[in-house]
């Protein structure tokens, strides 16, 4: 996963016109948290949700299906659209940490999680964070005249202090952090 996850890092900085060790350093030594995540067949699933709408506060979420069975979609353009499963391969979802640091350059969507009404469906998400040294800001090279820092920098700590404080039907908690 650590592999993983520096080199899209990696690859995103580089498509910012940036050094790839620019964005890949900053996740060298983080952190993950693992999400098992077990959506039951419901019979009214167009009531129902398995995961409301949200925006993942790490720096990438990498998702793996664990089977053909689709549940995951966008906010793209207004319309929730269906992120189908790929065997074998990962879905990776731009959290807010990458928006941050791309200066909104790259946008973390909002996403839900909808159910089958016969089937099961499993996911394994992996937030994946940058090293807890690593000041959450605006990249210093995105930032010209004409293009300020839309976002504060600050301690991963603070950012997760953040957080956990946010008042959740205000504002989105990204919002929170502008400058
Ligand atoms: O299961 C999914 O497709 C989405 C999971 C998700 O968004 C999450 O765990 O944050
Ligand atoms: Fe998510």
């Amino acid at each position: 996963m650590r592999e993983t996850t520096v080199s899209i890092a990696g690859f995103i900085s580089m498509m910012l016109g940036l050094k790839a060790e620019e964005l890949s350093k900053a996740f060298q030594d983080g952190g993950y948290d693992l999400r098992l995540n077990c959506y039951p067949p419901c019979p009214e699933s167009e009531r129902v949700l398995g995961i409301a709408s949200h925006v993942d506060i790490s720096g990438i979420t990498l998702l793996l299906d664990c089977g053909d069975t689709p549940g995951l979609q966008v906010l793209k353009d207004g319309r929730w659209v269906s992120v189908k499963p790929i065997a074998d391969a990962l879905a990776v979802d731009i959290g807010t940490i990458i928006k941050i640091m791309s200066n909104g350059i790259y946008k973390a969507p909002l996403h839900i999680a909808v159910v089958h009404s016969s089937k099961e469906r499993l996911s394994v998400a992996t937030f994946c964070y940058p090293s807890t040294n690593v000041h959450i800001g605006p990249a210093k090279e995105l930032i010209k005249p004409g293009t300020p820092a839309l976002y504060m920098t600050l301690t991963m700590d603070d950012y997760i202090q953040r957080f956990f404080d946010w008042k959740r039907d205000a504002i989105p908690f990204i919002d929170t952090l502008k400058i």
